[in-house]
């Protein structure tokens, strides 16, 4: 088997809150990412997948404390990357600031506005970031900044509009032209797709799947299972703050569907799926209970649940041994 790109390992991220509180976003989160590789990290609003990602890419607050290793394999093409793989979480700020993010790690961020700088238009920012990872001057700058614009669907007409004159989607698509500059070997993208209109979600959800064409890896975070469904070839259900299940998104979205009960309702949350909601609400992270966190909303909960799942065979759930009860 080949080295994945990036290799998680028991990551954790804690923030310390005032006045001693604790909240864990972040809980033991294991996985792998292979080059070529789309994997789509789902789970509903508040369970850690933003975190998650902020771990990855150093962008965590003061008062996160993480866990775990994420090696990020060795990139040929990029000048002092070394032959041994990079533990993101383990980097010092000048390492990530200057070789890895945006060159080897890629970000399409959750909030897009936060990401502009308000005085710049998107114009500038493009030729900024064309020209800092690539040296492109003159004339081809110019080409190279309406192409990268294009590649997400960003019009060109609109290219000279500040940050404030974007509306959400427009912010998103600009967003995710910058990500794109890098040709990263792995990208993230937090919520892509947020603002767009169907047409623009298949058609950045495209130029995303061809990023992982030519053996780069994409990490795509989304609320939106049917860009997933387009995008990924693995699934990996946070809920939380923990990975609960992770499958092939064919296994996931067709035969046999979910095995954990709480990524079983999501699907079938979806209007073309059943269309009924997962009773009641994500618990707080701040204390959660030692068992399976999901089991006071699940229908099959028993006294066995107080106790830890472990993730087997890709889930967390102490039911599975047991025949589906269809
Ligand atoms: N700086 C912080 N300090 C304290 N808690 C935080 C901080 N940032 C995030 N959290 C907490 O971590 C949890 C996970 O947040 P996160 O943004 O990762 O969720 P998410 O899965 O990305 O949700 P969404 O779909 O809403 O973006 C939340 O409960 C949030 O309150
Ligand atoms: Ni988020």
């Amino acid at each position: 088997m080949t080295t994945p790109l990036l290799s998680v390992r028991r990551l954790s991220v804690r923030f310390l809150m005032p006045g001693g509180a604790d909240i864990a976003a972040v809980d033991d989160v294991s996985f792998d990412l292979a080059a070529g590789e789309c994997l789509a990290l789902v789970g509903e609003s508040g369970c850690g997948k933003s975190v998650l990602a902020g771990a990855l890419l150093g962008l965590l607050p003061g008062n996160a404390r993480t866990r775990g290793s994420a090696l990020l394999a060795p990139d040929p093409a990029a000048p002092g990357s070394g032959a041994r793989p990079l533990d993101l979480l383990a980097a010092d700020e000048r390492t990530l600031a200057r070789t890895v993010r945006g060159r080897r790690l890629g970000l399409v961020p959750q909030s897009p506005a936060d990401h502009l700088t308000p005085v710049r238009t998107v114009r500038s920012h493009l030729r900024e970031t064309i020209r800092a990872l690539h040296g492109t001057r003159g004339a081809a700058l110019a080409a190279a900044t309406e192409a990268a614009a294009a590649r997400a669907a960003f019009p060109a007409d609109h290219l000279d509009r500040y940050p404030h004159q974007l509306s959400g989607g427009l912010a998103q698509r600009a967003a995710t032209a910058l990500a794109l500059v890098g040709d990263a070997p792995l990208l993230i993208a937090d919520e892509p797709t947020t603002g767009l209109d169907r047409d623009l979600v298949a058609r950045t959800v495209g130029e995303l799947r061809r990023h992982t064409d030519d053996g780069r890896g994409l990490l795509v975070i989304t609320h939106d299972l049917a860009a997933a469904e387009r995008v990924a070839d693995r699934v990996a259900v946070m809920y939380a703050g923990r990975i609960v299940e992770l499958t092939p998104a064919a296994r996931f979205f067709g035969t046999p569907g979910p095995r954990h009960p709480y990524a079983a309702g999501l699907l079938g949350a979806l209007p073309e799926r059943d269309f009924t909601p997962i009773p009641g609400q994500p618990p707080g992270l701040d204390a959660l209970p030692a068992g399976c966190a999901f089991a006071p909303r699940c229908a099959r909960a028993t006294a066995l649940c107080a106790e830890q799942p472990e993730l087997i065979e890709g889930t967390a759930c102490h039911h599975l041994p047991e025949p589906a009860d269809a």
